[in-house]
């Protein structure tokens, strides 16, 4: 699409698993490791459903899924002791600190919202606090009693817009997105989308709901949106 076509937006709000931090990765050995337990295998197709949404619904999914004997609570807390020795070596991915960091100097408020839990994403931020401390405020799907429904709802989007003094309308402010459900959650919040896609993923499948789908944050043209330009 043409750089012309695109929205000129004044907000963004920021997805965090898989697009600012390579915690996907993580996420499936995590995952993997609690189904050897019940010797099956880990699948693209269950792990496309789980992604961007709350922590027990995420749970729900693999459980009836893959027919695990456990209760939500069961799986939550295998799933937290492998998360404690993993989470905190997480890595950034390209790009997404150079847009932070731009974004935050240029002055463009900016947030967050995941699906994450507040103990989730303790352990996945540890290392980058400073980077995190940056964000206008921080959306936590799983336990904020605004946002009813996790992705692809777009209750979290709407929360966190609204969580900015000046209130934006939906079409000024530009989510940045990894996964499916996120994607669907920021075309029925109203705003517009970059989709960052796991190479998994079937791009034709939102072609129409994300406005630009990008290989990652390092090809991302802030102008192109409006917003300032990188220093050169
Ligand atoms: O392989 C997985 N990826 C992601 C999730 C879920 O997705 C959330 C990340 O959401 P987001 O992309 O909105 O940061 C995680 O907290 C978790 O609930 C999961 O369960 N399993």
């Amino acid at each position: 699409m043409a750089s012309t076509c695109l929205p000129k937006v004044t907000h963004a709000i920021f997805d965090v698993d898989g697009l600012i931090i390579d915690s996907e990765r993580l996420y499936t050995e995590v995952t993997q490791r609690i189904l050897d337990e019940f010797g099956k295998t880990f699948t693209w197709e269950i792990k496309s459903k789980q992604m961007g949404r709350k922590e027990t619904e995420s749970a729900k999914v693999i459980i009836d899924e893959m027919q695990l004997p456990l209760t939500v609570g069961e799986y939550l807390e295998r799933m937290r002791v492998h998360k404690e020795e993993l989470f905190p070596t997480v890595h950034l991915l390209p790009g997404a600190e150079k847009l932070i960091r731009h974004l935050h100097k240029y002055k463009v408020p900016i947030a967050v919202a995941t699906g994450s839990d507040s103990h989730g994403f303790e352990l996945k931020t540890s290392r980058h606090k400073e980077l995190f401390g940056l964000f206008q405020h921080i959306v936590l799907n799983s336990e904020d009693p605004e946002v009813r429904h996790g992705k692809p709802a777009p209750d979290c989007f709407l929360v966190a817009a609204k969580r900015f003094p000046d209130n934006p309308g939906p079409e000024r402010v530009l989510v940045f997105e990894d996964v499916p459900n996120g994607v669907e959650a920021a075309h029925a919040a109203g705003m517009p989308c970059v989709w960052v896609p796991d190479p998994q993923a079937d791009r034709d499948s939102l072609a129409d709901k994300a406005t630009v789908i990008l290989d990652s944050l390092e090809m991302f043209v802030p102008a192109d949106f409006g917003l300032p330009s990188y220093d050169s």
